[in-house]
C-alpha cells in the first residue's frame, strides 16, 4: 500500500519525502520493524519513541510518523510529521488493514466490572444465533473458535486492527470487545467504526494510571462520546453514572435497569446455587447463573442483542444455554459438600458483589474468602478489600495475587491496615496462595463456599517479573482429587 493512502484522514503538520512509497506494514515498536514498515514513534508513560527511529530505520523502516522532526535525516526515508501521534495511529492502523471495522458490525463494551463477562456471553449467543463472530478479551481473543492468546484488555491499535482484519477474512458478521479505559485514554481504538456501546459501572479503579476518578470518568465517557449517529448505546440505568456516560453521545441511547423506568427490564424471580429464574421484558426465562449483577450483565447482552435486530424469543432461549465465562463465578464442587467458587473480584466493589451474589443464595453454611491485591497497582484498594471482604465472610484468608516486584507480605499488610481489632479476628494471613487455599478447604464443611477471588482465568503469578504456572482452578480440584 501506498503511504499516500495511509496518509487520508491524517492532519500533518510537515511531510518530507516521496509519500508514493510503498509501505508493507505499520509498527510503534522499533523492536518489531520490517523492511519497508512505516514506524510511529510514540511518547509512552515510560520511553519517547522518537528516541527509536534511528533503530526503526537500521531494520528497514521506510517511512516515519512523528510529533518530532530529527535533525539528522535519511534521504530515502519519507518524514511525516503530526501534531499529536497518539491521535493518529489508530486512522494509520486501520487504513492499512482497508477499514476493517467497517465491514463487521463492531460492538464495544466498556465499564468497571462486566467487560468480559457481557463481551463473551455476546460472542456465545452470537454464535448460537448462527453467526460468525470474533470476541477480543482480557481472557482470550478469537477469531470464530480458533483462540488467540490475549496480552491486554484491550490489543494496542496495529495488534487490534490486524485481528479486526483476519475477523473480517473468516467472514466474521460481529465482533464484541473490550475497551479498558487505558485504551480509550491511549485511543488504541481511534479510527474505529463501532456500531454499538455497551456501558456497566463504574466504580474506583486504576487511579494509579488516572489518578483522579473524574478523569478515569471521563476516560469512560470517550468512548460514547466518539461513536457516530448510527450506532446505539445500551446504558445502565441503575449506576450513577449510566447517564453522565451517554450526555454528549450522538448515538441512539438505550437503558437497561432491573430497578426503574427503562428501555430493558429484568428481575429475580428465584435463585439457586444452579441459577436463576429472570422475568425479562415480561418473559420468564431460566438462566444458569447467579448474582444480581449478573442479571444486570444478562439484561446489557438482550438488549444489545435487540439492538442488533434479534428477536426476542430467540435470545432467551439462547441465555437460558449460557453459562459462566472462565473465573467468573465459576463453581466447583467438591466431594464432601461444600462448594469452591473461583472469581476474577481483584476491586472492593467487585468483592462486594461477589459476596453479595454468594448470599443472595438460600440454604448456604459458611463463607470463607481467599483473596489478595496486585502488586504495582492501585494500592488505595487494599486496605478496601480486605475490609469487604471481612464484612460478608465468616473466615478470611488474605494471601498473594501477582505481587509483581512488590514484597508479597508489604501487600498483605497493607491490606490488614484496613481493618481493626474485631475484624483482624476473623482473618488469618498466608503469603502462599496454594497453602492459603489448601487451609481455606480445609476449614470447610458440608454446605459452606470457599470463595477465591482475584485471579479467576489467570493461569499464572507473576513474582519480580516472571510468569510461575498457577491457576486456582487447577489447584482446588487437585486438592477434590478431581481429573482436569
Ligand atoms: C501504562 C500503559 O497502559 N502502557 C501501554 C502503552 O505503553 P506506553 O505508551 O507506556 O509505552 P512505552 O513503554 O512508554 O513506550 C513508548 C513507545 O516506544 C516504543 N518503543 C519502546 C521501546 C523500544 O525499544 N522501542 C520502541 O519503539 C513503544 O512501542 C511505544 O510505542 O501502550 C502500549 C501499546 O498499546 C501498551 O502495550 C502498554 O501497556 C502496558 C504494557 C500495560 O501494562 N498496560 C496495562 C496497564 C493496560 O493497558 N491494561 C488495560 C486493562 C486495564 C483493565 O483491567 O481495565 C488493557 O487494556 O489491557
Ligand atoms: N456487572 C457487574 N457488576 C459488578 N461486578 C461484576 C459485574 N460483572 C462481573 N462482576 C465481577 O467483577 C469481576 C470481573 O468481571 P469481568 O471480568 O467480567 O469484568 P471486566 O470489566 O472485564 O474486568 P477487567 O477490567 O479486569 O477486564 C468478576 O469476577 C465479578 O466478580
Ligand atoms: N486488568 C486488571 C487485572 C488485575 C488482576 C489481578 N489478579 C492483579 O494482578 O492485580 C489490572 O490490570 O488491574
Ligand atoms: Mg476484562
Amino acid at each position: 500500500m501506498k503511504l499516500k493512502e495511509l496518509l487520508i484522514g491524517i492532519k500533518s503538520i510537515a511531510i518530507i519525502g516521496d509519500t508514493d512509497v510503498d509501505i508493507t506494514g505499520v509498527n510503534i515498536d522499533s523492536r518489531k520493524i520490517h523492511d519497508g514498515n512505516l514506524f510511529v514513534a510514540m511518547k509512552g508513560t515510560l520511553v519517547d519513541g522518537h528516541q527509536f527511529i534511528t533503530k526503526a530505520i537500521s531494520l528497514g523502516a521506510k517511512a516515519i510518523l512523528c510529533e518530532d522532526l530529527p535533525t539528522e535525516r535519511s534521504a530515502d526515508v519519507t518524514y511525516v510529521r503530526v501534531a499529536d501521534t497518539e491521535n493518529e495511529v489508530g486512522k494509520v492502523a486501520t487504513a492499512f488493514y482497508d477499514y476493517p471495522s467497517k465491514k463487521l458490525k463492531l460492538v464495544g463494551v466498556t465499564g468497571t466490572n462486566g467487560k468480559t463477562t457481557v463481551a463473551t456471553l455476546l460472542y456465545n449467543m452470537f454464535r448460537k444465533l448462527g453467526y460468525k463472530c470474533g470476541l477480543l478479551s482480557t481472557v482470550c481473543n478469537y477469531i470464530e473458535e480458533s483462540a488467540i492468546p490475549a496480552d491486554h484488555t484491550t490489543p494496542d491499535p496495529i495488534e487490534l486492527n490486524y485481528l479486526l482484519h483476519k475477523m473480517v477474512e473468516a467472514g466474521c458478521d460481529y465482533v464484541f470487545m473490550e475497551c479498558s479505559s487505558h485504551a480509550i485514554a491511549q485511543k488504541r481504538i481511534g479510527g474505529l467504526t463501532f456500531t454499538g456501546g455497551i456501558f456497566t459501572n463504574l466504580t474506583r479503579d486504576h487511579l494509579d494510571y488516572h489518578k483522579t476518578f473524574e478523569n478515569y470518568r471521563n476516560a469512560k465517557k470517550a468512548f460514547f462520546d466518539m461513536l457516530p449517529k448510527s450506532a446505539f448505546v445500551i446504558t445502565n440505568a441503575d449506576d450513577k453514572n449510566g447517564m453522565y456516560m451517554v450526555q454528549n453521545t450522538k448515538a441512539t441511547v438505550k437503558t437497561y435497569s432491573m430497578s426503574r423506568m427503562a428501555d430493558f427490564k429484568a428481575n429475580i424471580v428465584e435463585m439457586h446455587f444452579a441459577g436463576m429464574y429472570l422475568n425479562v421484558d415480561g418473559h420468564e426465562v431460566g438462566v444458569q447463573f447467579i448474582g444480581k449483577f449478573n442479571v444486570s450483565n444478562l439484561l446489557a447482552v438482550y438488549g444489545t442483542a435487540i439492538m442488533l435486530g434479534q428477536k426476542s424469543e430467540d435470545i432467551l432461549v439462547a441465555l437460558s444455554t449460557l453459562h459462566s465465562v472462565s473465573g467468573r463465578l465459576e463453581p466447583i464442587q467438591s466431594a464432601d459438600g461444600y462448594t469452591a467458587i473461583v472469581d476474577y473480584a481483584h476491586t472492593p466493589d467487585a468483592l462486594e458483589n461477589v459476596l453479595n451474589a454468594i448470599h443472595e443464595v438460600d440454604g448456604k453454611g459458611h463463607v470463607i474468602t481467599v483473596c489478595g491485591a496486585g502488586g504495582n497497582r492501585d494500592k488505595g484498594k487494599r486496605p478496601l478489600m480486605a475490609r469487604e471482604a471481612v464484612k460478608q465472610s465468616d473466615k478470611v484468608i488474605i494471601t498473594s495475587d501477582n505481587p509483581r516486584f512488590e514484597d508479597p507480605q508489604a501487600i498483605i499488610d497493607d491490606m490488614l491496615a484496613g481493618l481493626n481489632s474485631q475484624q483482624m479476628k476473623k482473618v488469618l494471613s498466608i503469603v502462599d496462595r496454594r497453602e492459603a487455599i489448601k487451609t481455606a478447604c480445609m476449614m470447610a464443611q458440608k454446605g459452606d463456599v470457599v470463595l477465591i477471588a482475584g485471579k479467576g482465568h489467570e493461569n499464572y503469578q507473576d513474582i519480580k517479573g516472571v510468569k510461575h504456572h498457577f491457576d486456582d482452578k487447577e489447584v482446588v480440584k487437585e486438592i477434590f482429587g478431581l481429573n482436569n
